[in-house]
């Protein structure tokens, strides 16, 4: 781990060296990183199988459904266990994602909760002087309740959710916008995050990413990721981003 940690310091100084302004911002995901989101979003997924006729599945299998925002949960959650044949069409995914938001509309923030460190986490980086953002693929019309729902807005500056940008994670565009917004270079933020879909559009973007290992990736362990290190919460995280920030706490 230390390492790790020191490769990304080595490697931010050297990106620059010219300004020596190291890191500014920290953009974070929201599910599996910030609240663990899934008991409501099962909680609608199954509402919706049930009104269409289906089984309700188990929450860990509808967790690895999770990551690429509401219609390919919703896509996934109805072509679960169905060869390619049976597979729902364009039709009954409308329909399926119609109930879906009706559903998660009500239930939304319901039982999400701050995983355990988040909230000291987000006090130290901004006691650190670092800018905050979200950059989630969950839509604006869930994303803004559910934050507030948590107490969570205050902390961000830029909120930046699935259908702001023409674009998703794992592209970089989300990225790119929140740091536009925030009015840095993209290599002066880090990116925290849970899954691929991180790790992807942070390398793409050109930003470290830091991985934390209690999320939804998919179904995937996160060792598997290209990132910079796995750190095991957000306490963690922003013990040594003050101190790269060059405004320790
Ligand atoms: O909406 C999703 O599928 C995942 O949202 P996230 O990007 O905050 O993890
Ligand atoms: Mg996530």
């Amino acid at each position: 781990m230390t390492d790790s940690l020191s490769a990304i310091r080595a490697d931010a100084q050297t990106d620059h060296a010219d300004t020596g302004s190291g890191i500014r911002a920290v953009l974070l995901d929201l599910d599996g990183t910030l609240l663990d989101t899934i008991t409501d979003l099962a909680v609608a997924v199954n509402a919706m199988r049930t009104d269409l006729g289906l089984p309700t599945l188990p929450q860990d299998l509808i967790a690895t459904y999770v990551g690429k925002g509401a219609e390919d949960l919703v896509q996934r959650s109805l072509d679960s266990g169905l060869e390619a044949e049976h597979q729902a069409d364009a039709a009954r995914q409308a329909e399926g994602l119609a109930l879906f938001q009706t559903h998660y509309a009500r239930v939304n923030g319901e039982q999400a909760l701050p995983y355990p460190g988040v909230l000291d986490g987000l006090a130290a980086l901004q006691a650190a002087g670092l800018k905050l953002a979200v950059v989630t693929n969950k839509p604006t019309a869930f994303t803004l309740p559910l934050l507030e729902r948590t107490g969570l807005t205050h902390w961000f500056e830029v909120i930046v959710s699935g259908d702001t940008c023409p674009r998703k994670k794992p592209d970089p565009m989300p990225l790119q916008h929140a740091c536009d917004l925030l009015g840095i270079a993209p290599g002066e933020a880090v990116m925290i995050g849970d899954s691929v879909n991180d790790a992807l559009s942070a390398r793409a973007a050109g930003m470290p990413v830091l991985i934390l290992p209690y999320g939804y990736n998919e179904g995937h362990d996160v060792a598997t990721l290209d990132a910079d290190a796995v750190i095991p919460s957000m306490e963690a995280i922003a013990g040594w981003i003050s101190q790269r920030s060059g405004h320790p706490k």
